[in-house]
């Protein structure tokens, strides 16, 4: 059975945390309830199946260093699953464009050497997925990546809220080049995120009408340094919001009753997040009905598990030679698909598209 051979862009926590669990689970049971996983075993492949044989990126603490060793370099603070024995893999100078912001460039020394021809390394490398981790804000940069896996025939996996899949422009290139696209902007296992949409769902299935709600996010991580930057987090803010209000399809909400985006930075948390929700409703003789809860998560951590399945979706869609947003993969596990769908029937859709039912 083949490997999903995996390049990285983007040696921060969210890598960090991806290539620990790949290690951490190479064992795992696929007969058994595994913490952390949707599926042991997605489709053909193990998780142990994923193998990381490129990372790009542009910090100089991080470039020239081996994977394992690159991703608790830095300013990258996530909690330690487990150690990682020597990739191998060197982790290459990647191309900035965009991608620092002005937090990133008072934090971080940019390498000095030169940028590594991506598209000749994905082919050399023969690599199946390429997964963009690029910080919050990099628009220009993750289009030139995702014009890389075109070019290259790589699947691509967009883990940022730049919206690529799901704009008609990039998904026609993706589909005319059959190359396969897993986006945009990654959905945690039980995040903010998804919470948020099963609750706003809950209210209006059960026949509260909700008129108003908030989601406040605090974190430690770059991520949120760099999102000081209010102009870096449009689409991030865009991509939060629909995630949320599409759960409620029939009804306008109006802009000024749903708030929903990364709100500070607070550097102790490390790379924890806490995200601040309330819900306000009007149920039976329009009394009102209010919810608030907390969530505390590790942020990186969370996202790790659905990238694995994100990345195993791209790779059997490469194999069956399917180009294109893959809407199945897509919608259970990011924010802004191309199609928004409730979470349960994305599940199946997934379920459908490992058994060969659903094309994409
Ligand atoms: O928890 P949510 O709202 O699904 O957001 C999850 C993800 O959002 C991304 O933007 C972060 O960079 C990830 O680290 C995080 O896990």
């Amino acid at each position: 059975m083949g490997s999903v051979r995996v390049a990285i862009v983007g040696v921060g926590n969210c890598a960090a945390s991806l290539v620990q669990g790949v290690e951490y689970y190479k064992d795992a049971d696929p007969a058994a309830k595994v913490p952390g996983l949707m599926h042991v075993q997605f489709g053909e492949y193990h998780v142990r199946d994923i193998e990381f044989v490129a990372a790009f990126d542009v910090d100089a603490k991080k470039v020239g260093l081996d994977l394992a060793d690159a991703i608790g370099a830095s300013e990258n603070n996530t909690i330690k699953i487990c150690d990682v024995p020597n990739s191998g893999v060197q982790v290459q100078r990647g191309h900035t464009l965009d991608g620092l912001g002005k937090y990133y460039r008072e934090t971080i020394e940019e390498s000095a050497e030169e940028p590594a021809d991506i598209v000749q390394v994905l082919k050399d490398k023969q690599v199946d997925v390429l997964v963009c981790y690029l910080p919050v804000g990099s628009e220009d940069a993750a289009k030139y990546y995702a014009q890389c896996a075109i070019d290259a025939k790589v699947a691509f996996v967009n883990a940022l809220p730049v919206f690529i899949a799901g704009t008609k422009e990039w998904a026609d290139k993706f589909t005319e080049a059959g190359v396969p696209i897993v986006g945009d902007d990654i959905k945690s296992q039980v995040g903010a995120t998804i919470t948020h949409r099963v609750m706003a769902k809950l209210f209006e299935d059960r026949g509260v009408i909700l008129d108003r709600t908030m989601q406040l996010n605090v974190g430690g991580n770059m991520d949120f340094k760099n999102m000081l930057e209010r102009d870096r987090l449009e689409s991030k803010k865009i991509s939060k919001t629909q995630a949320v209000t599409s759960q409620i399809p029939d009804r306008d909400m109006g802009e000024k009753n749903v708030h929903i985006g990364p709100s500070d930075y607070v550097a102790w948390l490390d790379d924890r997040k806490w995200a601040y929700v309330r819900l306000e409703g009007r149920a039976f003789g329009d009394v009102p009905l209010n919810l608030e809860y907390k969530l505390e998560v590790w942020d990186s951590p969370n996202s790790a598990g659905v990238i694995i399945d994100a990345l195993r979706a791209a790779k059997i869609a490469k194999d069956r030679g399917i180009g294109g947003p893959i809407l199945s993969a897509s919608s259970y596990f990011m924010k802004s698909p191309p199609v928004q769908y409730f979470d349960d029937e994305a599940r199946t859709n997934v379920e459908k598209f490992i058994a060969g039912e659903v094309e994409r």
